[in-house]
């Protein structure tokens, strides 16, 4: 098994995302489907002696206690008793509070990275469960697999769906996951489905009206995208995206957007980038 030197963070699109309830605990029951994208962040790990965890650029706006990635690192961290130090590089290319899971994902990169950089030996159930403490979107990434999701993100069922290309715009807004899971206005009635059935209804996002209500840039991009595709918001916002047969069709759109439009194209995957990096390559 040869070990990447630069570790890949890929993107994810929520096909659909339902909410079917909110617990006592304020946490929502949800159903969604997680494909990821072959596009992302990277992360190169220089592992020392030194028992402390480094971490660059600092990201703006975010200290480094709170950095998702140093987060990850330090759990791991903490689950040991020899020192263990690493010096962490980030090429940020995912928007943050775009609803694409970039911070998620640098997290599930980094458990799986430490896990063997560090040798720690940690099974995939034990880095998903870390990783659940870090974020309710982490132990998908961790387990690198596309897949239908319930409970309130934790129960994954893989799947396997056609492997589309999708155009993804990326509107110039910041929409916080935390404030639109407390929006009194956010629908949380949609009857729970099994997944036989959702393969055969159209796929909608259930935060997408109020996401477009609270932040016009998100109804704007969208507005334009639906022009020329079916198209919808992932995650809670503000990424939307339509899905072609094509790499040339998606780009064709993309050459259309205006200037104020930013968004890239990218194919939809199984299986992570991470995890297809990490397949065994024969001599
Ligand atoms: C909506 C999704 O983006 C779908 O992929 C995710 O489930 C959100 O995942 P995430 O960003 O990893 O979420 P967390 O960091 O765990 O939580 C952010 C905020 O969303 C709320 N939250 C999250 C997941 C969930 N099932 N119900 C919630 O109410 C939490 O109360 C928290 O205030
Ligand atoms: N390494 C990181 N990369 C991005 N954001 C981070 C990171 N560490 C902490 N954060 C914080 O997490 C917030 C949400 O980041 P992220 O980019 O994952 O949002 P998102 O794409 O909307 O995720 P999701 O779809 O999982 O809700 C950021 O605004 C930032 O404050």
């Amino acid at each position: 098994m040869t070990l990447p030197t630069r570790w890949p963070a890929p993107a994810k699109l929520n096909l659909f995302l339902h909410i079917n309830g909110r617990r006592a605990d304020g946490y929502h029951e949800l159903q969604t489907l997680f494909i990821f994208l072959d596009h992302g962040d990277w992360l190169s790990f220089a592992v020392d002696e030194s028992d402390a965890i480094r971490l660059e650029p600092a990201l703006p706006g975010v200290p480094l206690e709170q950095n998702l990635i140093y987060r990850a690192a330090a759990l791991l961290k903490a689950s040991q008793s020899r020192p263990l130090g690493v010096t962490i590089t980030l090429d940020k290319r995912l928007p943050m509070g775009g609803g694409i899971g970039g911070g998620s994902s640098d997290a599930a990169t980094t458990l799986v990275a430490l896990n063997r950089l560090w040798d720690l030996k940690l099974d995939d159930e034990t880095l998903a469960e870390l990783g659940r403490q870090l974020g309710a979107d982490v132990p998908v990434f961790v387990r690198g697999h596309a897949a239908f999701a319930e409970g309130v993100g934790e129960k994954l069922q893989p799947v396997t769906v056609p492997q589309k290309w999708y155009l993804v715009l990326v509107p110039p807004v910041h929409v916080s996951t935390a404030a639109i899971f407390t929006d009194p206005e956010l629908p949380r009635d949609t009857p729970k489905y099994s997944w036989a059935t959702l393969q055969e209804m159209d796929w909608k996002n259930d935060c997408q009206e109020l996401v477009k209500k609270r932040h016009p840039e998100v109804a704007n991009a969208l507005s334009w995208l639906l022009e020329y595709a079916p198209s919808r918001m992932t995650g809670t916002g503000a990424c939307v995206f339509a899905e072609f047969e094509t790499e040339s069709a998606a780009r064709k759109v993309l050459a259309n957007a205006p200037n104020w439009l930013q968004g890239f194209v990218a194919q939809g995957v199984n299986l992570s980038p991470l995890r297809s990096g990490l397949q065994p390559v024969c001599a």
